[in-house]
This record gives structure tokens, sequence and C-alpha cells, in this order.
């Protein structure tokens, strides 16, 4: 399927963005955030991979839960454009606080971080569960299916692998699978599953 087209952007998420890299230009220089991309490449990159899948949210204000963020992709991105609750798991301390940075210079109090192992958190139940670069999807469903809310959707941006890993780890689960194409690398698959119950 093809993603709904983006959003529009306000004034302030569009400063919040800007914060964002400018924060993340400084900090990655001390600890690796994002990987070896140059600069000139992390909004198309990093920023609008993350941005698509804005169009993919539920439309409620159910907290959302990003898992193992990173530097803060998808989470902190789609944080700046959205209001409801927004939860970053993250276990490496030095990433937590960067997340804990950005979060404060975007101005942003509607997120929290949780600087501890996803199985360790204290997580409401999700409306929307994101996950990207963590763990495949045999590790991914037991997550999704503790994690979220009843008529919560996970969305999971996957690469080249993408059917492989929904093959492998699809036995012993039921779960309603959309795919979408990614609009920043031609060979990613999104996925967005619901109803993830074990069979
Ligand atoms: C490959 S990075 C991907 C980061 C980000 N999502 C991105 O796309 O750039 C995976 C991150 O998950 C974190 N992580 C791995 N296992 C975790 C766990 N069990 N609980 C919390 N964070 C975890 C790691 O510290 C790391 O920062």
């Amino acid at each position: 399927m093809t993603l709904p087209p983006d959003v529009d952007v306000s004034r302030e998420t569009s400063d919040r963005i800007d914060t964002y890299l400018a924060l993340l230009a400084r900090w990655n220089q001390r600890i690796n955030l994002v990987g070896p991309l140059p600069v000139s490449q992390w909004r198309a990159r990093h920023v609008e991979d993350s941005w698509q899948l804005l169009g993919l949210l539920p439309d409620d204000e159910l907290p959302l839960v990003d898992l193992g963020s990173g530097g803060g992709l998808p989470g902190l991105i789609l944080a700046a454009a959205v209001t409801r609750p927004v939860h970053l798991v993250e276990s490496d301390q030095r990433k937590s606080a960067f997340l804990r940075e950005a979060a404060r210079e975007m101005g942003m109090t509607h997120v929290t971080v949780h600087a501890q192992r996803i199985e360790a958190a204290a997580l409401p139940p999700a409306g929307t569960l994101t996950a990207r670069a963590l763990a495949s999807l045999k590790v991914l469903l037991p997550h999704a299916h503790r994690l979220l809310a009843p008529g919560g959707v996970a969305i999971f941006p996957k690469g080249r692998n993408a059917e492989v890993e929904l093959t492998e780890a699809a036995p012993g689960w039921h779960m309603s699978v959309e795919r979408f194409g990614s609009r920043t690398d031609a060979e990613a698959t999104i996925f967005r599953i619901r109803d993830i119950h074990p069979v």
C-alpha cells in the first residue's frame, strides 16, 4: 500500500525539528547516536524516514511508545508533531540523557524518557507502538502483544528482509498485517500490525 501523504508541518513542529538536528550534531560528536551518515543527509534519511510514519498513526490521543529510541528515531520526530503522550524507552544511559535534553529543548512536556530495558519499564497501554532498527519481528511481536492497548497498532519499519522476518515470526501468532512502501528507502517495508494474539 502507499503511505498516506505527509501531513502539513506547523511552524512549531518545524522549529522543533531544527532544534533536534542542531542538538544531534553537538551530541553526536561525543556519542554515536545516528550512525555514520554525513550530517547533510540526516534530514532526508533520518527525519523523513521517521516523519513518513505520521500518516499511519491512529487518530486518537492514546500514548505512543517507541522502543529502543536511540537518538530519537522515530519517537522524538513523531513527538514533535503530536500532542498525545510519547514514551521513549532506551536502556543506554547516555542516549537517554540526550533524549531528555532534546525533549526539553524542543519544548515537549508530553515526552517521557525511560532509561531502562523494555522488559523493566513501567509503560502505559500503548495506542501506538513503534520500533526502528531494534530487533526482529520475532522479538518485537511479544512486546507488542504485552504493551498494546486493545485496538492499538504496532508500526515497524523494516529493511529488505521484511517478508522473511514476518514469515519466521508468524507461527504462533494471529495478527492483521498491512504493508506500506517507504518513501525514503525503495527496499524497505513498513508494517502496521494490529490484533496481535497468540494462537
Ligand atoms: C540500532 S539502535 C536504533 C535506534 C533508533 N531506533 C534508530 O532507528 O536510529 C537500537 C537501540 O535500542 C536500544 N536497546 C536495545 N535493546 C534494548 C532493550 N532491551 N531495552 C531498551 N533499549 C534497548 C539500544 O541501546 C540502541 O540505542
